[in-house]
């Protein structure tokens, strides 16, 4: 079953085209890639799939809905952790995930979610005392209390050392084999190439390489997602 539907996706700011004839679909249990340079328009793509920007023109099927139109129904459905996710020093662990369960009208029980991310032993420690991968396993724990059918994950590892990525790799390992479909968007080529069942590759608003990562490896005659990259967007290295 198709999850996600985008058909020529277009969304301009001012004379700036951000997206500019996108389309796509993504699986149920697919977890797909939105990778690309700064500015390729990947955010405002995916802030399109969830509802917080209206497109200029094309269409988008998130879960059979139109998320312009859905919003708040797809958020029951949908987890989303994007960019700009900063929560209150000083809220605690456990009181984030009792806040987040209770935006959904049948969230999970917020303490199994806690247990199963490996938050049970850090539940009373305040935000701002966690460690950079400590903070981003509670945003995708918060993320997924809702029991969602989508998630959506906008770089996740940004600023994450390389055991605190790898860390979070394992969790998204874990939420592939739960059947969770995930839209990840990464600048880590690395990244997209370990967990990713299929990417697209956006550049300049437009998708200029869509595939598995080994489809796309082959294609260019590479011996990696990164190689493939630079060789498909023309970036120097
Ligand atoms: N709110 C906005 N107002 C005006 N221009 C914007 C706005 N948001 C994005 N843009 C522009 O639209 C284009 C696409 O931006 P977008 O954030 O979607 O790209 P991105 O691929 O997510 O980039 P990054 O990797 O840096 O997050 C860029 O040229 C950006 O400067």
């Amino acid at each position: 079953m198709t999850v996600i539907e985008v058909e020529d996706l277009r969304k301009n700011y001012g004379n700036t085209r951000a997206v500019d004839g996108v389309s796509f679909t993504v699986a149920r249990g697919e977890t797909f890639g939105v990778l690309g340079h700064n500015g390729a328009g990947k955010t405002t793509t995916v802030e399109c799939l969830v509802g917080l920007r209206k497109p200029d023109s094309g269409t988008i099927r998130v879960l059979g809905e139109n998320p312009a139109r859905r919003r708040r129904a797809l958020a029951q459905r949908t987890g989303v952790q994007l960019q700009q996710g900063e929560l209150p020093d000083r809220l605690r662990v456990a009181e984030a995930m009792r806040l987040f369960a209770a935006f959904y009208d049948r969230p999970d029980d917020w303490r199994a979610v806690l247990e199963r991310w490996g938050l049970g032993p850090i539940a009373n420690k305040a935000f701002g005392d966690l460690s950079g991968g400590q903070q981003q396993r509670l945003k995708l724990a918060m993320a997924l209390v809702g029991g969602p059918e989508l998630v959506v994950l906008d770089e996740l590892t940004t600023g994450l050392d390389p055991v605190a990525r790898r860390e979070t790799w394992t969790l998204i390992g874990d939420l592939k084999a739960s059947g969770t479909t995930a839209v990840l968007v990464s600048h880590f080529m690395d990244e997209a190439e370990e967990l990713c069942d299929r990417v697209a590759v956006f550049g300049n608003g437009r998708i200029i390489a869509l595939g598995s990562p080994r489809e796309l490896i082959g294609r260019t005659g590479t011996g990696s997602l990164e190689e493939a990259y630079f060789a498909l967007s023309g970036e120097g290295r």
